[in-house]
């Protein structure tokens, strides 16, 4: 029997924006099937650009990015948009479509023709969309325009889109910004059970020791740890990553960083 191949696996990549050095260098690791990735690094340190490469919006100038063993590159964007999903800050939707309509688009690339018209959701599609809408607690306000959403129903808006995609891998940067704590915990709970390849950047670090079964550490576009968040997370590691002293206090429940410039 063959083992099988990463959901996500990345090979000598190095990207950078066109005619200037390197943002991200060298840059390889594996994730397996069902783990949780959490990214961390400092202000500029690239995690954006990182998942960037991963969800297929920017190619790499060296190496490569591949879902589901096969080069993410020669894949179209149907078929990667079936495997994976991503959750990203700026939200550059239609602000007039209802939360309702906005988690529909995550059934498009399920569709046969792409650009089927929103209206000619099937059964099952009205199921998933339905589903996705209560996971998110979103039921009250599905038939509200997403413009008049706050900031944290919008980011679960997005979620539900994501969830209702059915996609093997999803990727979220900065996925509690804008929730408030019992809303944090409650997604990261939610991303954690569903049984799929997780890789989220985060800059708490409480969160990403507690959610993530790996983190990865970047440090000017490279990575300068990868493993279990206990050997990741460590104080010597955080105080190059962030130049600051840290200090972890492991003798509670979950680790309890500090932080001195
Ligand atoms: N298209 C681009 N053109 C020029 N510089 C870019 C481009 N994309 C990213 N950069 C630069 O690359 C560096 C890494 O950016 P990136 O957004 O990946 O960092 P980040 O780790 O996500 O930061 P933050 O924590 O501030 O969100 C930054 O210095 C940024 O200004």
């Amino acid at each position: 029997m063959t083992a099988q191949k990463p959901a996500v696996e990345l090979t000598g990549v190095s990207w950078g924006p066109k005619g200037r050095p390197d943002i991200l260098s060298d840059i390889s690791f594996a994730v397996p099937h069902g783990q949780i990735m959490a990214i961390c690094g400092a202000n500029g340190a690239g995690k954006s650009s990182l998942l960037r490469l991963i969800y297929r919006h920017q190619s790499p100038r060296k190496g490569t990015v591949r879902l589901i063993g096969r080069d993410i590159w020669a894949m179209g964007a149907p078929e990667a948009a079936r495997n994976l999903a991503a959750v990203l800050q700026e939200q550059p939707t239609d602000f007039a479509l209802t939360a309702r309509q906005i988690v529909a688009l995550g059934r498009l690339p399920h569709r046969r023709g792409w650009g089927a018209a929103l209206s000619t959701a099937g059964f099952e599609d009205a199921a998933i969309i339905e589903g996705a809408i209560l996971r998110m607690d979103l039921y009250g306000m599905a038939d509200r325009a997403f413009g008049t959403l706050s900031g944290g129903e919008r980011q679960r808006v997005m979620v539900a889109r994501a969830l209702a995609q059915q996609p093997r891998v999803i990727v979220l940067d900065e996925p509690t910004n804008h929730l408030d704590i019992r809303h944090q915990l409650e997604l990261l709970a939610l991303l954690k059970g569903l049984g799929l390849t997780v890789i989220a950047t985060l800059h708490d670090l409480t969160l990403a020791a507690e959610f993530s079964e790996r983190v990865l550490i970047l440090r000017d576009g490279r990575v300068l740890a990868d493993g279990p968040p206990d050997q990741a997370l460590s104080e010597a590691t955080l105080a190059d990553a962030f130049h600051v002293k840290a200090r972890i206090d492991r003798t509670g429940p979950s680790p309890r960083f500090s932080f001195q410039l």
